[in-house]
């Protein structure tokens, strides 16, 4: 990568109806083919007002193109990573499971329940010589989630301050991931209620499993210390648990998405800065360093070299030879 973009060190993955951000100046296009090919889309360098650079990937392609299943996450982190990128902020539109939480508000979820059937490719050692398991008992980056929480409140509130409606902001919920493309049956829908999902989306894994492995570890020389992941979820719909509604189409999803997506952009433009410069301070998000350093098997013979050239791309401290 040229000097000119060198230190991006928070990433934004933008979802259904959030394809680019507002009041950044596009300084470059970068494409970067990863061992696991190209991401959704030419990933967007934008200089924030005081010179700050960060990198913006629109999930489903600037288009919305790719349908959640066919999403390349792997080749998305890794090339957010390639770039430097040490804390990300992915934005999901989501279905609500709870009355509580309505079309318009926001969620920082805590806990995943994945109904991916398999199909999504959900780890970077896939089809490698080498064998990893990841923790994943706390999905999100904790520190990360607790410092986006007052912030994004704030934001929120002065929405109300302006004579808006002002969404609520949900904490410590928990986020079903469907393989979709279709939405769920009323029977499905209660049974992720009664399972404890407060929200559902299409698209958190497996990229959060992605972002945990890929670890976003710190080059000794600078002192940056996360690889944190976070979703900011927005609510459109009710999904289909409700007996008295009809059940979820995209037109009710349609409906709240603009909205939504310019709200996210407010809460990004408002965070991206500070978030830059505690990820230089390595202040808040300490939790991913070294996440995947006793998750890797040990090394054998039989581990192909090839294999782990391929992981170098990620994971250079316990790859490079
Ligand atoms: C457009 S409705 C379903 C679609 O919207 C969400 O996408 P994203 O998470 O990228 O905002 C959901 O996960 C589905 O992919
Ligand atoms: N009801 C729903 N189910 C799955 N993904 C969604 N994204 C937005 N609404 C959704």
């Amino acid at each position: 990568m040229s000097s000119e973009v060198e230190n991006v060190l928070v990433g934004v993955i933008g979802g259904s109806g959030l394809y680019h951000l507002d009041n950044l100046t596009p300084v470059k296009q970068v494409n970067p083919e990863t061992p696991w090919g190209f991401p959704s889309s030419p990933i967007t360098i934008c200089a924030l007002p005081s010179g700050t650079y960060v990198a913006f990937l629109a999930r489903h392609g600037t288009g919305h193109t790719i349908n959640p299943s066919a999403v390349p996450s792997r080749a998305n982190i890794a090339a957010l990573k390639s770039l430097g990128v040490r804390a990300v902020l992915a934005f999901s539109a989501v279905g609500s499971l709870r009355e509580d939480i309505a079309p318009g508000d926001f969620i920082l979820p805590t806990q995943i329940i994945d109904r991916t059937k398999g199909v999504r490719p959900a780890s970077f050692f896939e089809g490698t010589s080498v064998v990893a398991h990841a923790a994943f008992g706390e999905p999100f980056a904790r520190g990360l989630v607790a410092w986006l929480e007052g912030r994004v409140r704030a934001v929120l509130a002065e929405e109300g301050a302006a004579g808006r409606r002002a969404p609520q902001l949900h904490t410590e919920k928990c986020v079903v991931c469907m393989e979709g493309p279709q939405f769920s049956t009323r029977a499905e829908s209660r049974m992720y209620r009664a399972w404890g999902a407060d929200v559902i989306n299409m698209s958190v894994l497996p990229e959060a499993k992605l972002a945990r492995e890929a670890e976003l570890r710190v080059p000794h020389a600078v002192r940056v210390r996360l690889c944190s992941y976070a979703l900011i979820a927005t609510s459109t719909d009710y999904d289909s648990w409700r007996e008295d509604e009809a059940s979820v189409t995209a037109a009710d999803v349609f409906k709240t998405l603009q909205e939504n997506a310019r709200l996210s952009r407010l809460v990004a433009a408002r965070v991206l800065e500070e978030l830059h410069g505690a990820t230089v301070e390595g202040s808040v998000l300490k939790e991913e360093q070294g996440a995947m350093q006793y998750s890797i098997m040990p090394r054998s013979e039989q581990q192909k070299p090839e294999d782990r050239r391929k992981l170098a791309y990620i994971l250079p401290t316990y790859f490079s030879e």
